[in-house]
């Protein structure tokens, strides 16, 4: 449980926008994955994929690290976003390209 727990830490602490995901962004396996996929991409943001499905212990363990009960999660340096519905409500309103203008995070697309 802690290694996997010490895992999750890196990844959101070395990765400026982190996404723990059924599937991979090239093969998202859930809507709800691939939605903030196509969110990602039409924003235009760098980021990392993590399949959960490879791996029951982090299917569990990222729910138990975020106290959150889904996936998918989303991360911006190191911080907890939500999933798909804070996720597609941020990028509606404009907020999630303003948050990741703030951090410092370049995006690259018309959104
Ligand atoms: N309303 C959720 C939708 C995500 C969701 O309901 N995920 C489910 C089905 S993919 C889930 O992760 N269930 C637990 C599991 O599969 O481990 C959101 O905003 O992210
Ligand atoms: S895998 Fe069935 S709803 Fe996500």
């Amino acid at each position: 449980m802690s290694g996997i727990h010490d895992f999750i830490d890196n990844e959101v602490k070395n990765n400026d926008v982190v996404l723990f995901m059924k599937g991979t962004p090239q093969f998202p396996q859930c809507g709800f994955s691939g939605q903030v996929v196509q969110i990602l991409d039409y924003v235009g943001v760098d980021y990392k994929g993590i399949n959960v499905l490879a791996d029951a212990d982090l299917r569990q363990g990222i729910k138990d690290y975020s106290n959150w009960p889904t996936i998918p999660q989303l991360y911006v340096k190191g911080e907890f976003i939500g999933g798909c519905d804070i996720v597609r409500e941020m990028f509606q309103s404009g907020e999630l390209k303003s948050h990741l203008e703030g951090q410092g995070i370049a995006v690259k697309g018309a959104a």
